[in-house]
């Protein structure tokens, strides 16, 4: 199966790079006895969204947490834009243009749906806490303009009529929504998200698709996720692990008729449409 190049058009001010954004490279992970990922690779290029799937326990989260460099590699190698990345914190991934969205949101419940996403912004404040804390007027013009940035994303996400609410007020699918639109308030150039549609509707999983689609043009995206349908509508290129292993790459047409893949994920869904990791039988709009 051939790896195709993204259909999206580089635009001016996003990643300049032509080659990947990111790369993994002959990945091997194993915790204890047990071996998570072995000799994977993939890459994800400009303007992109590279699905990963696999059915349960194929190494997915895996291979996110090394994605984000949480997990050291035994062995293999991380690259972002040309350089390699050792093991990471949290904080470093904004400075490298990446962000990411977990499964379990992440969100301060204590703070307001604004003040979580100035926290995304934080990125671009030089002044930092200390500078907040002394009330430096330079510092006073960063946070207006983090603020301003922050609503501009609630905007963009349809969610701004929350801005002053808190977390634990605000049903699930509007909680993703600012989780997403935290780690878009950092402007990545390679946003990471994982299971972004657990607990969604199907209504609310097309609106997904559709937002991640527009985000081409600024940013590419990884997508690790169970649900078929919204996989095979948005991904320019999918990667298909099973045990650990990539057992095939493709566009999405090419991964849907793939017998690895089927034979992989026939334990699993046996027919079922409605099952989050069944294959749809016909295209679903796929590009
Ligand atoms: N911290 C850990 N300690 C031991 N084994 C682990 C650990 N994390 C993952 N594994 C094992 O590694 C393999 C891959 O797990 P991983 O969670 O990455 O798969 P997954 O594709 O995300 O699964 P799921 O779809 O069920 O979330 C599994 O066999 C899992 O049991």
């Amino acid at each position: 199966m051939s790896a195709t190049s993204s259909p999206a058009a580089p635009s001016p001010g996003a990643a300049s790079a032509t080659g990947p954004v990111l790369e993994l490279r002959d990945v091997t992970v194993t915790f204890g006895g047990v071996t998570a990922l072995s000799g994977v690779g993939l890459a994800v290029r400009p303007h992109q969204v590279l699905g990963v799937i696999g059915p349960n326990g194929a190494g997915k989260t895996t291979l996110f947490n090394v994605a984000c460099g949480f997990v050291t590699p035994d062995t293999g190698t991380i690259v972002r834009e040309g350089r390699e990345l050792g093991r990471l914190h949290a904080h470093q991934l904004a400075g490298l243009g990446m962000a990411r969205t977990l499964q379990g949101l992440g969100l301060f419940d204590r703070m307001s749906v604004l003040d979580n996403v100035v926290v995304g912004a934080d990125r671009h404040a030089s002044v930092g806490f200390l500078g907040s804390l002394l009330a430096l007027p330079r510092a006073a013009r960063e946070e207006r303009e983090l603020r301003e940035r922050a609503r501009a994303v609630l905007e963009e996400l349809g969610i701004a009529a929350y801005a002053d609410r808190y977390p634990p007020s605000l049903p699930y699918p509007v909680r993703k929504r600012v989780a997403l639109a935290r780690a878009l308030a950092a402007e990545p150039t390679l946003l990471l998200l994982d299971e972004p549609a657990s607990g969604l509707s199907a209504d609310e999983m097309d609106e997904l698709g559709d937002l991640v689609r527009s985000l081409t043009d600024r940013m590419s995206v990884m997508l690790v996720e169970h649900h078929m349908d919204l996989v095979m509508r948005v991904c320019d290129e999918i990667t298909v692990l099973d045990f650990g292993r990539v057992i095939a790459h493709g566009t999405p047409a090419e991964v849907r008729d793939d017998p690895a893949v089927l034979a992989a994920y026939l334990g699993e869904v046996v027919g079922d449409e409605d099952a989050p990791g069944a294959l749809p039988a016909t295209p679903e709009g796929g590009r």
